[in-house]
Protein backbone atom coordinates (compact mmCIF):
# COMPACT_ATOMS: atom_id res chain seq x y z
CA UNK A 1 0.00 0.00 0.00
CA UNK A 2 0.80 3.50 -0.90
CA UNK A 3 -0.40 6.02 0.75
CA UNK A 4 0.82 9.17 -1.77
CA UNK A 5 3.01 11.92 -1.47
CA UNK A 6 1.44 15.32 -0.74
CA UNK A 7 4.39 17.08 -2.12
CA UNK A 8 3.34 15.93 -5.71
CA UNK A 9 6.60 15.61 -8.16
CA UNK A 10 8.81 18.04 -6.16
CA UNK A 11 10.24 17.20 -2.81
CA UNK A 12 11.39 20.04 -2.20
CA UNK A 13 9.30 22.13 0.90
CA UNK A 14 9.05 24.77 2.95
CA UNK A 15 8.58 25.01 6.89
CA UNK A 16 5.66 26.86 7.26
CA UNK A 17 6.43 30.58 8.81
CA UNK A 18 9.88 30.39 7.73
CA UNK A 19 11.23 31.43 3.85
CA UNK A 20 14.12 29.86 2.78
CA UNK A 21 13.16 26.19 1.02
CA UNK A 22 14.77 22.71 2.56
CA UNK A 23 16.31 19.52 1.35
CA UNK A 24 13.43 17.21 3.30
CA UNK A 25 14.24 14.36 5.81
CA UNK A 26 13.33 10.68 5.48
CA UNK A 27 11.62 9.92 8.68
CA UNK A 28 11.23 6.28 9.62
CA UNK A 29 8.23 5.36 11.93
CA UNK A 30 6.75 1.94 12.52
CA UNK A 31 6.97 -0.81 16.01
CA UNK A 32 9.74 -1.34 17.73
CA UNK A 33 12.05 -4.15 16.38
CA UNK A 34 10.76 -3.58 12.53
CA UNK A 35 14.36 -2.30 11.72
CA UNK A 36 13.83 1.54 11.89
CA UNK A 37 17.50 2.19 13.11
CA UNK A 38 19.17 -0.36 11.22
CA UNK A 39 17.65 0.10 7.93
CA UNK A 40 17.97 3.67 8.65
CA UNK A 41 22.13 3.40 8.67
CA UNK A 42 21.66 1.62 5.21
CA UNK A 43 19.76 4.31 3.74
CA UNK A 44 21.50 6.50 5.11
CA UNK A 45 24.51 5.55 3.17
CA UNK A 46 23.01 4.41 -0.10
CA UNK A 47 21.59 8.08 -0.18
CA UNK A 48 25.10 10.06 1.09
CA UNK A 49 23.02 11.49 4.28
CA UNK A 50 23.39 11.96 7.37
CA UNK A 51 21.55 10.03 9.87
CA UNK A 52 19.90 10.79 13.26
CA UNK A 53 18.40 7.78 15.60
CA UNK A 54 16.30 9.92 17.95
CA UNK A 55 16.66 7.26 20.74
CA UNK A 56 20.66 7.58 20.78
CA UNK A 57 19.71 11.42 20.86
CA UNK A 58 17.88 11.00 23.72
CA UNK A 59 19.81 8.28 25.35
CA UNK A 60 23.07 10.53 25.10
CA UNK A 61 21.24 13.76 26.19
CA UNK A 62 20.21 11.23 29.71
CA UNK A 63 24.04 9.55 29.69
CA UNK A 64 21.09 6.28 30.33
CA UNK A 65 19.88 3.69 28.01
CA UNK A 66 16.37 4.32 27.02
CA UNK A 67 15.10 0.94 29.65
CA UNK A 68 16.38 3.27 32.48
CA UNK A 69 14.56 6.22 31.60
CA UNK A 70 11.50 4.50 30.64
CA UNK A 71 11.96 3.03 34.00
CA UNK A 72 12.95 6.13 36.10
CA UNK A 73 10.64 8.69 34.37
CA UNK A 74 7.75 5.93 33.79
CA UNK A 75 5.65 6.26 30.62
CA UNK A 76 4.17 10.05 30.13
CA UNK A 77 7.36 11.01 31.66
CA UNK A 78 9.76 8.80 28.75
CA UNK A 79 6.97 10.53 26.16
CA UNK A 80 7.50 13.66 27.13
CA UNK A 81 11.21 13.29 26.63
CA UNK A 82 10.62 12.27 23.48
CA UNK A 83 8.55 14.90 22.18
CA UNK A 84 11.02 17.58 23.22
CA UNK A 85 14.22 15.73 21.31
CA UNK A 86 12.06 15.54 18.44
CA UNK A 87 10.56 19.11 18.80
CA UNK A 88 15.01 19.69 18.94
CA UNK A 89 15.70 18.24 15.56
CA UNK A 90 16.71 21.00 13.19
CA UNK A 91 18.21 18.98 10.69
CA UNK A 92 17.49 18.48 7.14
CA UNK A 93 18.44 16.01 3.95
CA UNK A 94 18.75 13.56 6.88
CA UNK A 95 17.53 10.12 7.32
CA UNK A 96 15.90 10.32 10.93
CA UNK A 97 14.75 6.80 12.78
CA UNK A 98 12.18 7.67 15.35
CA UNK A 99 11.33 5.60 18.41
CA UNK A 100 8.23 3.52 17.82
CA UNK A 101 6.04 5.72 20.39
CA UNK A 102 6.85 8.66 18.56
CA UNK A 103 3.48 8.74 17.46
CA UNK A 104 1.80 9.07 20.53
CA UNK A 105 2.84 12.77 19.75
CA UNK A 106 0.93 15.00 17.17
CA UNK A 107 3.38 17.45 18.05
CA UNK A 108 6.19 15.69 17.35
CA UNK A 109 4.61 14.31 14.27
CA UNK A 110 4.06 17.38 13.02
CA UNK A 111 7.43 18.73 13.57
CA UNK A 112 8.71 15.71 11.61
CA UNK A 113 5.87 15.99 8.97
CA UNK A 114 6.83 19.67 8.09
CA UNK A 115 10.26 18.86 7.25
CA UNK A 116 10.31 15.36 5.78
CA UNK A 117 8.75 12.52 4.45
CA UNK A 118 7.36 9.95 6.87
CA UNK A 119 8.06 6.08 5.85
CA UNK A 120 5.73 3.45 8.18
CA UNK A 121 8.14 0.37 7.89
CA UNK A 122 5.58 -2.35 9.02
CA UNK A 123 5.78 -6.28 9.82
CA UNK A 124 2.92 -8.57 10.49
CA UNK A 125 2.58 -9.53 14.12
CA UNK A 126 4.08 -13.13 13.50
CA UNK A 127 7.25 -11.70 12.42
CA UNK A 128 7.32 -9.15 14.66
CA UNK A 129 6.80 -11.74 17.67
CA UNK A 130 9.60 -13.44 16.19
CA UNK A 131 11.81 -10.58 15.77
CA UNK A 132 11.20 -8.76 19.46
CA UNK A 133 12.70 -10.89 22.54
CA UNK A 134 11.62 -9.72 25.80
CA UNK A 135 9.78 -6.21 25.22
CA UNK A 136 10.77 -5.19 29.01
CA UNK A 137 14.47 -5.87 28.37
CA UNK A 138 13.86 -3.71 25.49
CA UNK A 139 12.31 -0.84 26.65
CA UNK A 140 8.94 -0.29 25.19
CA UNK A 141 6.27 2.26 25.72
CA UNK A 142 2.83 0.52 26.71
CA UNK A 143 1.11 -0.36 29.37
CA UNK A 144 1.71 -3.06 32.09
CA UNK A 145 0.67 -6.67 31.16
CA UNK A 146 -0.20 -5.22 27.47
CA UNK A 147 1.01 -7.94 25.17
CA UNK A 148 2.88 -7.17 22.04
CA UNK A 149 -0.78 -7.74 20.17
CA UNK A 150 -2.74 -5.03 22.18
CA UNK A 151 -0.06 -2.48 21.65
CA UNK A 152 0.12 -3.34 17.82
CA UNK A 153 -3.11 -2.82 17.27
CA UNK A 154 -2.91 0.36 19.34
CA UNK A 155 -0.07 1.71 17.37
CA UNK A 156 -1.29 0.54 13.61
CA UNK A 157 -4.00 3.35 13.27
CA UNK A 158 -1.63 5.67 14.52
CA UNK A 159 1.33 4.86 12.65
CA UNK A 160 -1.13 4.95 9.23
CA UNK A 161 -2.42 8.02 10.20
CA UNK A 162 0.81 10.08 9.91
CA UNK A 163 2.74 7.91 7.36
CA UNK A 164 2.90 9.11 3.55
CA UNK A 165 4.27 6.37 2.23
CA UNK A 166 3.78 2.33 3.70
CA UNK A 167 6.30 -0.79 3.76
CA UNK A 168 5.64 -4.29 4.52
CA UNK A 169 8.77 -6.02 5.31
CA UNK A 170 7.78 -9.58 6.06
CA UNK A 171 10.32 -11.80 5.43
CA UNK A 172 12.56 -9.65 3.36
CA UNK A 173 16.41 -9.70 4.45
CA UNK A 174 18.42 -6.09 5.46
CA UNK A 175 19.42 -6.21 1.73
CA UNK A 176 15.85 -6.70 0.46
CA UNK A 177 13.96 -4.74 2.74
CA UNK A 178 16.70 -1.62 1.61
CA UNK A 179 15.96 -2.25 -1.88
CA UNK A 180 12.49 -2.44 -1.01
CA UNK A 181 12.79 1.31 0.77
CA UNK A 182 14.65 2.79 -1.93
CA UNK A 183 11.66 1.80 -4.42
CA UNK A 184 9.39 3.16 -2.84
CA UNK A 185 11.31 6.36 -2.62
CA UNK A 186 11.48 6.55 -6.21
CA UNK A 187 8.52 5.61 -6.66
CA UNK A 188 7.48 8.69 -4.33
CA UNK A 189 9.79 10.66 -6.40
CA UNK A 190 11.93 11.46 -3.19
CA UNK A 191 15.07 13.25 -3.22
CA UNK A 192 17.08 14.88 -0.89
CA UNK A 193 18.85 17.20 -3.25
CA UNK A 194 17.89 20.68 -4.06
N1 LIG B 1 15.35 -7.00 7.50
C1 LIG B 1 15.74 -7.57 8.64
N2 LIG B 1 15.85 -8.91 8.73
C2 LIG B 1 16.21 -9.50 9.89
N3 LIG B 1 16.50 -8.83 11.03
C3 LIG B 1 16.41 -7.50 10.99
C4 LIG B 1 16.03 -6.79 9.82
N4 LIG B 1 16.03 -5.46 10.09
C5 LIG B 1 16.39 -5.35 11.38
N5 LIG B 1 16.62 -6.57 11.92
C6 LIG B 1 17.02 -6.87 13.30
O1 LIG B 1 15.89 -6.58 14.13
C7 LIG B 1 16.31 -6.01 15.35
C8 LIG B 1 15.61 -4.67 15.54
O2 LIG B 1 16.11 -3.78 14.57
P1 LIG B 1 16.15 -2.21 14.83
O3 LIG B 1 16.76 -1.58 13.64
O4 LIG B 1 16.75 -1.93 16.16
O5 LIG B 1 14.58 -1.89 14.88
P2 LIG B 1 13.84 -0.60 15.41
O6 LIG B 1 14.80 0.54 15.37
O7 LIG B 1 12.69 -0.42 14.47
O8 LIG B 1 13.39 -0.92 16.79
C9 LIG B 1 17.84 -5.91 15.27
O9 LIG B 1 18.39 -7.03 15.92
C10 LIG B 1 18.13 -5.95 13.79
O10 LIG B 1 19.39 -6.48 13.49
O1 LIG C 1 7.98 1.73 20.63
C1 LIG C 1 8.35 2.09 21.78
O2 LIG C 1 7.57 2.18 22.73
C2 LIG C 1 9.79 2.39 21.98
C3 LIG C 1 10.68 2.08 21.01
C4 LIG C 1 12.12 2.27 21.16
O3 LIG C 1 12.70 2.54 19.89
P1 LIG C 1 12.69 1.52 18.65
O4 LIG C 1 11.35 1.64 18.00
O5 LIG C 1 13.80 1.98 17.79
O6 LIG C 1 12.92 0.15 19.21
C5 LIG C 1 12.43 3.40 22.10
O7 LIG C 1 12.09 4.64 21.56
C6 LIG C 1 11.71 3.27 23.38
O8 LIG C 1 12.32 2.21 24.04
C7 LIG C 1 10.21 3.07 23.24
MG1 LIG D 1 15.47 1.96 16.76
Amino acid sequence: MTIGNPHGGSMLGRVPGESSCYAPNLVLIGMPGVGKSTLGVLAAKQLAAPFVDTDLIIQAAHGKRLQEIIREKGLAGFRAIEEAAVCSLTVFGTVIATGGSVVYSAKAMEHLRARGFIVWLDLSLPFLEQRLGDLDARGVVRAPGQSLQGLYEERQPLYALHAQAHLLLDGLNHEDALQALLHVLQTQKFSMGP
